[in-house]
């Protein structure tokens, strides 16, 4: 080891040996690493290992290039050049499969857990996509890690503290060689990073190598055997532990020495209440009584999952509140967001990801967002005086960007933090409500926070802040309320010490109790539809399909005869293949437009190939309908996979593509398809066509498939958040593309059974179905984002669409009111799913 000088600064720390890296003494060694993205160099050169039994930490101000090269590490992202190694293994371009099977576990800043899905599903998801066997029982990790939710509670229920606790306790319950964690604290209050803490130490004495990236120094400096610091992409230099200190670490990572010291503010002066709650009530806290004054910095401390982001949203009228708010004396009457951002109330979330950034939008349009009149004349958003706001911003919070206009996902994670406090400041709000101010942020930045925060109250705004770093509540704040058990405990006024605020906290054990609260009592009503949401659409178009076909048999005596009956499964089998086919590609959040022109293709290949059904006819037949299959479906998957097309657009692009083929085979209508095709198809059980049987066979097979199997999760997983997915080592790209030639097939074969209906060539007669085949997996609960749906449902759906053209004669209804019955139906059946998911996600 030797001491060495920064070149800008003064700091001496030791440096360890500059050895040459050797990758069979390494768990993981990265080797001139280099990353650009467009308009930014992110990494440049770097190199970087850690061995068995250790922690090295990675630091570095936001936007020097961290989560990128753990990243580029974990398989995320492929490196512009370098090498990686782990467990002495060359690995660049493997992806995150291999890095996960090679040993490499990774806990993500933004986490790489599906919200919709149970905890359950989430560790079975991680297990499933590397090939290893799921243990027995899943509760098991939770107990190990002392957890404070159970595996049932739904991932979107649990707060951000217990979401980051589940990543990373997912990342070390598979034991890996190498563990990557990214920011895991940012989201914890004191006792759980304590818990954290205890965790990592367990790991590195079972002999894992921890890569540890965090802001929080104080617990860098506790934890970490070395530490390397990263600026602007470049590595600094790697440090052992001895004799560290946060503010030496800190003018290393900036370059230049720096003061970190919370603003100086004078105790306010002012008396009056700009924020009066009286015995307000939600889910999960209440009654509370609080005020902030003009001026005045309150805090709210507490062990994470005590009510305290219930209260906030409470506060901005979100969920069911009772009791009395008021700003500057006025009460809001009505409880929603516009109605408090009208009174004066702004809030920022502590969800940075899901509640505070726009992903797609640029950097600018997200500072700028609220800037209401400030932005322009009669509610116009002047670009002049946009940018000129943004450009004030970026300087005075620091905000990295290679340019405004890129999108905010492009930014590190801190950087979007700055932005998400640096709106606030646009307009001047009466009250300030925050939840989670620094999270993510280096210690350079809070200090700009927290000066942007004192400064607000400076010009007379009461600031509200909820945060899990006491310190930071110790720091800053004139009171605070100490919240346990949805209730505030303690009130602390003037000067005061993390340690204070800590103490007044609950339990750890109460915490665990408290922590789910919300989840661990669900209505009897959410926990039907938990246990059954899936089937909802199922009983809806049972009960349609009853009542309809009841009320049908009332008025006309053919309805129940068995000619009429069978002649409705008939015709109901195209529909329903292709509606099985189309929601399985929704499932992987796909889509394919071009069903029906592949339905018309297949008639018109029949037309072409099947004048009989005679062996020789067949043999040229189905090897046709097999290829047409895998060409459209490949063709799809080629622009949407490869080519990155929007499916809609891909798909329309393939649908004029397959027409025109189509009316070049057929121009005319023509060519008999054999007549003994549809005389077959109609043998089956008494009215039951025996397809129709097989039919319900392969749906209720593919229901279970979804619902039941490792695959039907993994489809499922991916349909609602394929990142996540990716980040567990699944094969999203493969896995969609063959969803959407699974879609091709499913056309293909409503295509046969079409063919057996017309029985002659026509190049159009597919198109009609498009549109119905939607309908159809909609009825069934499919939705266009993905993850959800049901075969069974879908099928339904299809054979209640074919019940409405059968009853519509009977009933003497004229077409139109056919149409308006789909439509209605449609919409009736679409709200009450809608009202189901969000009584289940007790967001109603
Ligand atoms: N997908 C992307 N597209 C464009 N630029 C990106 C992308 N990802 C990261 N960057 C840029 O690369 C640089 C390094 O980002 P990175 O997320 O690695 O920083 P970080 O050190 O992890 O920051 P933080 O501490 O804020 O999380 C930043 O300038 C960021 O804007």
């Amino acid at each position: 080891m030797k001491a060495v000088m920064d070149g800008t600064s003064n700091v001496v720390l030791n440096e360890t040996d500059a050895a040459p890296y050797r990758s069979d003494e390494t768990a993981v060694l990265l080797t001139g690493i280099s990353k650009t993205f467009p308009g930014v160099k992110a990494l440049d050169n770097v190199t970087f290992d850690c061995r068995p039994g250790e922690v090295h930490a990675l630091v570095g101000e936001n936007g020097s290039g961290k989560s990128t090269l753990i990243k580029i590490a974990a398989g995320v992202l492929t490196p512009d050049a370098g090498e990686v190694y782990i467990a002495e293994k060359p690995f660049s371009r493997g992806g995150t499969r291999e890095a996960r099977r090679l040993g490499l576990m990774t806990a993500y800043q933004d986490t790489s857990l599906v919200a919709e899905l149970t905890v359950a599903d989430n560790l079975a998801l991680s297990f499933d996509a590397i090939g290893q066997p799921r243990p027995m029982d899943l509760s098991e990790i939770l107990d190990r890690y002392e957890l404070p939710f159970k595996t049932t509670d739904s991932v979107s229920a649990l707060g951000p503290g217990a979401r980051q606790l589940l990543e990373v306790a997912r990342a070390m319950c598979h034991e890996p060689r190498v563990l990557l964690l990214d920011e895991p604290t940012a989201a914890l209050d004191m006792h759980l990073a304590a818990h954290l803490e205890e965790l990592i130490k367990q790991a590195r004495s079972a002999g894992t190598a921890i890569v540890y990236v965090s802001h929080r120094l104080e617990e860098v400096r506790r934890i970490a055997d070395r530490l390397s610091v990263i600026r602007d992409g470049v590595l600094q230099g790697t440090y052992t532990s001895d004799g560290w200190n946060v503010d030496d670490i800190v003018e290393l990572m900036v370059g230049a020495p720096t003061e970190l010291e919370f603003p100086s503010r004078q105790r306010p002066s002012s008396e009056t209440e700009r924020l009066v709650v009286r015995d307000l009530t939600g889910p999960g806290y209440g009654p509370i009584s609080l005020s902030v004054r003009a001026r005045e910095i309150v805090g709210l401390a507490g062990a994470e999952g005590n009510g305290q982001r219930a209260l906030l949203r409470g506060l901005i009228g979100m969920g069911r509140t009772g009791g009395d708010i008021e700003v500057d004396a006025k009460r809001i009457t009505r409880r929603n967001p516009v109605a408090a951002t009208t009174a004066g109330i702004s809030f920022q979330s502590g969800d940075r990801a899901a509640e505070s950034v726009y992903l797609p939008l640029s950097v600018m349009d997200n500072l700028t967002l609220h800037a209401g009149s400030a932005g322009g004349p009669f509610g116009l958003a002047v670009f002049g005086r946009l940018r000129a706001m943004f450009r004030r911003s970026a300087k005075q919070f620091g905000i990295v960007t290679a340019s405004p206009f890129q999108p905010i996902s492009a930014l590190s994670g801190g950087n979007q933090q700055k932005v998400v406090l640096a709106r606030p400041a646009l307009r001047q709000p009466k009250v300030l409500v925050v939840d989670e101010p620094t999270q993510g942020v280096d210690a350079k930045a809070r200090m700009d926070i927290y000066r942007m925060l004192a400064d607000a109250a400076e010009d007379g705004t009461a600031v509200l802040v909820n945060s899990s770093d006491s310190s930071e509540l110790a720091g800053l704040c004139d009171r605070v309320y100490v919240m346990s058990r949805g209730k505030v405990t303690r009130e602390i006024v003037g000067p005061t010490s993390e340690n204070e605020i800590v103490r007044s906290f609950v339990s750890a054990a109460g915490l665990a109790e408290q922590s789910t609260a919300a989840s661990n009592h669900p209505s009897a009503l959410t926990r039907l539809l938990s246990r059954g949401s899936s089937q909802i659409s199922i009983l809806v178009l049972l009960l349609l399909c009853t009542l309809l076909a009841i009320y049908t048999g009332t008025q006309s005596p053919v309805f129940w005869t068995g000619p009429n009956l069978a002649n409705l499964l008939l015709l109901s089998l195209p529909l329903a293949f292709v509606a099985l086919g189309q929601q399985f590609t929704m499932l992987t959040g796909g889509l394919d437009i071009s069903v029906g022109a592949t339905m018309s293709l297949t008639v018109v290949l029949l037309s072409l190939t099947l004048p009989d059904v005679s062996q020789g006819s067949l043999a040229l037949a189905i090897p046709v309908l097999i290829l047409g299959g895998l060409a459209v479906g490949g063709f799809n998957a080629f622009l949407i996979g490869v080519l990155k097309v929007n499916p809609i657009v891909a798909t329309i692009a393939t649908t004029g593509i397959i027409q025109g083929i189509a009316i070049i085979l057929r121009p005319e209508p023509g060519g008999l398809i054999a007549p003994d095709l549809g005389e077959s198809f109609s043998w089956g059980v008494g009215f039951i066509p025996f397809p129709f049987l097989v039919l319900i066979a392969i749906a209720v097979a593919l229901e279970l498939w979804m619902y039941r199997s490792h695959g039907g999760l993994a489809h499922r997983a991916i349909g609602f958040d394929p990142q996540a997915s990716n980040r567990v080592g699944r094969r999203v790209a493969l896995i969609c593309s063959m969803g959407l030639v699974v879609c091709a097939f499913g056309a293909v074969v409503a295509g046969v059974f079409l063919a057996s209906l017309t029985g002659i060539g026509t190049n159009d007669v597919g198109l009609g179905y498009a549109l119905p085949c939607f309908t159809a997996v909609f009825l069934g609960g499919a939705v266009l984002s993905g993850g959800r749906g049901s075969f069974v449902g879908a099928v339904l759906g299809a054979i209640f669409l074919s019940l409405i053209d059968n009853v519509t004669p009977l009933l003497n209804l004229p077409d139109a009111a056919k149409q308006t019955l789909y439509g209605l139906v449609l919409f009736v059946a679409v709200g009450i799913y809608a009202a189901a998911e969000r009584v289940r996600a007790g967001r109603s």
